[in-house]
């Protein structure tokens, strides 16, 4: 193990192991469940479960594994019915114990059948993808996506751990690394601008960097402190809610290209130019602050406009339904500076427009 650090949630706190070859460790947790007379089950995706075969035979011996189709579509209620058939019928009780093995979406769906499955049984991320690691294995947000927006239906429900093996990601595509840099770039951007700096000035960080570990662990760590402080994001002002910068506007190419056509951290990646240039419009940041976060953004070969148009009246419709909005106004996330942001009620009327389009979008 390389390092472990915590999320502070009283009774939910639970430990976050950074590391190699943690299939041991994870075999030793299954050990002590069965122990316990727990029955266990493992979800994963396709890809996960070719790619990472050895570790999944490794940590999780004869456990059922459900392994589902790989990609964003996944997030959805057939999936999530598919999965609570799996765990009745392999007979899951109230003390039953999911492994949710793969990215954000295996996470997400598998989290969220944990927070619904006989109303609410444990389940451990164990992370494969950078973006899981940094991001979404941390903070208890489980969900699946409606035609109409991303996450629009979900809970909070926290993991028990989270044990990221750094070595899950020598197979994983250098275009979904890249997709978790985005994540990565935007903590810098809210909370770090010491983290920031060093993504401008270091070399371009892969799967075996030996810079990697620590980043990993930095990235949790922001996470972790943002979301011990305001977990289920009823802060009025800040708080959770600014881990969603660049989100209104990624979360909406994400459903209007149609989900899997932009990784989620492509579209964030948009999404942050986007949240770049809203509050250099508000007179926050100057235009040499906007010039920092694209190049970088496209040092990791993110996207920073639209690869083809997307109509705006369909984006327009999607931003409406972002679960920050509060008496039927939008809530954005802006920059203050380089390591910190602020929540803004409202936008000026035909800005959002403006920015749309500015970034490709048809009218
Ligand atoms: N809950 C949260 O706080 C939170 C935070 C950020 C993002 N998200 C959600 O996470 C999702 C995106 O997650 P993601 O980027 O991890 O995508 P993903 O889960 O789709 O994984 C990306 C791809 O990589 C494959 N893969 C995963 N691990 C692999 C490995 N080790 N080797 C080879 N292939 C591997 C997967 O099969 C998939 O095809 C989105 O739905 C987003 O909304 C949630
Ligand atoms: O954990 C959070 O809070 C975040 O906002 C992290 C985001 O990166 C993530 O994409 C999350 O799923 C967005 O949540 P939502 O509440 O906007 O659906
Ligand atoms: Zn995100």
């Amino acid at each position: 193990m390389l390092e472990s650090l915590e999320v502070s949630l009283a009774e939910r706190s639970y430990p976050i192991h950074i590391g190699r070859d943690l299939g041991t460790s994870l075999r030793r947790c299954v050990a002590a469940d069965l122990a316990d007379g727990r029955k266990l089950a493992v979800i994963t995706d396709a890809s996960v479960a070719r790619e990472q075969a050895a570790f999944v035979e490794h940590a999780f011996g004869d456990l059922p594994v459900l392994v589902l189709p790989s990609g964003e579509s996944t997030k959805a209620f057939h999936h999530l019915e598919h999965c609570a058939n799996f765990l009745a019928e392999v007979g899951l009780d109230r003390g039953g114990r999911i492994f949710a093995l793969g990215g954000g979406v295996i996470g997400d769906l598998a989290g969220f059948a944990a927070a619904s499955f006989y109303r609410g049984i444990g389940f451990y991320q164990i992370p494969t993808t950078l973006l899981a690691m940094v991001d979404s294995s941390v903070g208890g947000k489980t969900g699946i996506n409606l035609t109409a927006g991303k996450n629009l239906v979900g809970a909070f429900h926290q993991p028990l751990c989270v044990f990221a093996d750094l070595d899950t990601l020598l197979s994983l595509p250098k275009r979904e690394f890249n997709a978790g840099m985005a994540e990565v770039i935007k903590h810098g951007l809210l909370a770090d601008e010491e983290l920031f700096t060093l993504l401008e000035s270091g070399p371009r960080l892969e799967a075996s960097s030996e810079d990697l570990p620590a980043i990993i662990r930095r990235n949790c760590g922001i996470k972790a402190g943002v979301v011990s402080a305001d977990e289920r994001e009823e802060s009025g002002q800040g708080g959770r809610a600014l881990l969603n910068l660049g989100h209104t506007f990624g979360h909406a190419i994400e459903a209007v290209a149609g989900y899997g056509t932009y990784l989620h951290g492509e579209a964030i990646a948009i999404g942050l130019v986007l949240a770049c240039q809203f509050s250099e419009r508000l007179g926050n940041i100057d235009s040499a602050t906007v010039d920092r976060a694209v190049p970088l953004l496209q040092k990791y070969d993110l996207p920073v406009r639209l690869r083809k148009p997307l109509p705006l009246d369909s984006l327009l419709a999607a931003v409406r339904k972002d679960k920050k909005s509060r008496a039927g106004s939008l809530r954005f996330v802006a920059l203050e500076k380089i390591g910190k942001a602020v929540t803004v009620v409202g936008i000026e009327p035909g800005l959002l427009e403006e920015l749309f389009v500015g970034v490709g979008a048809a009218q």
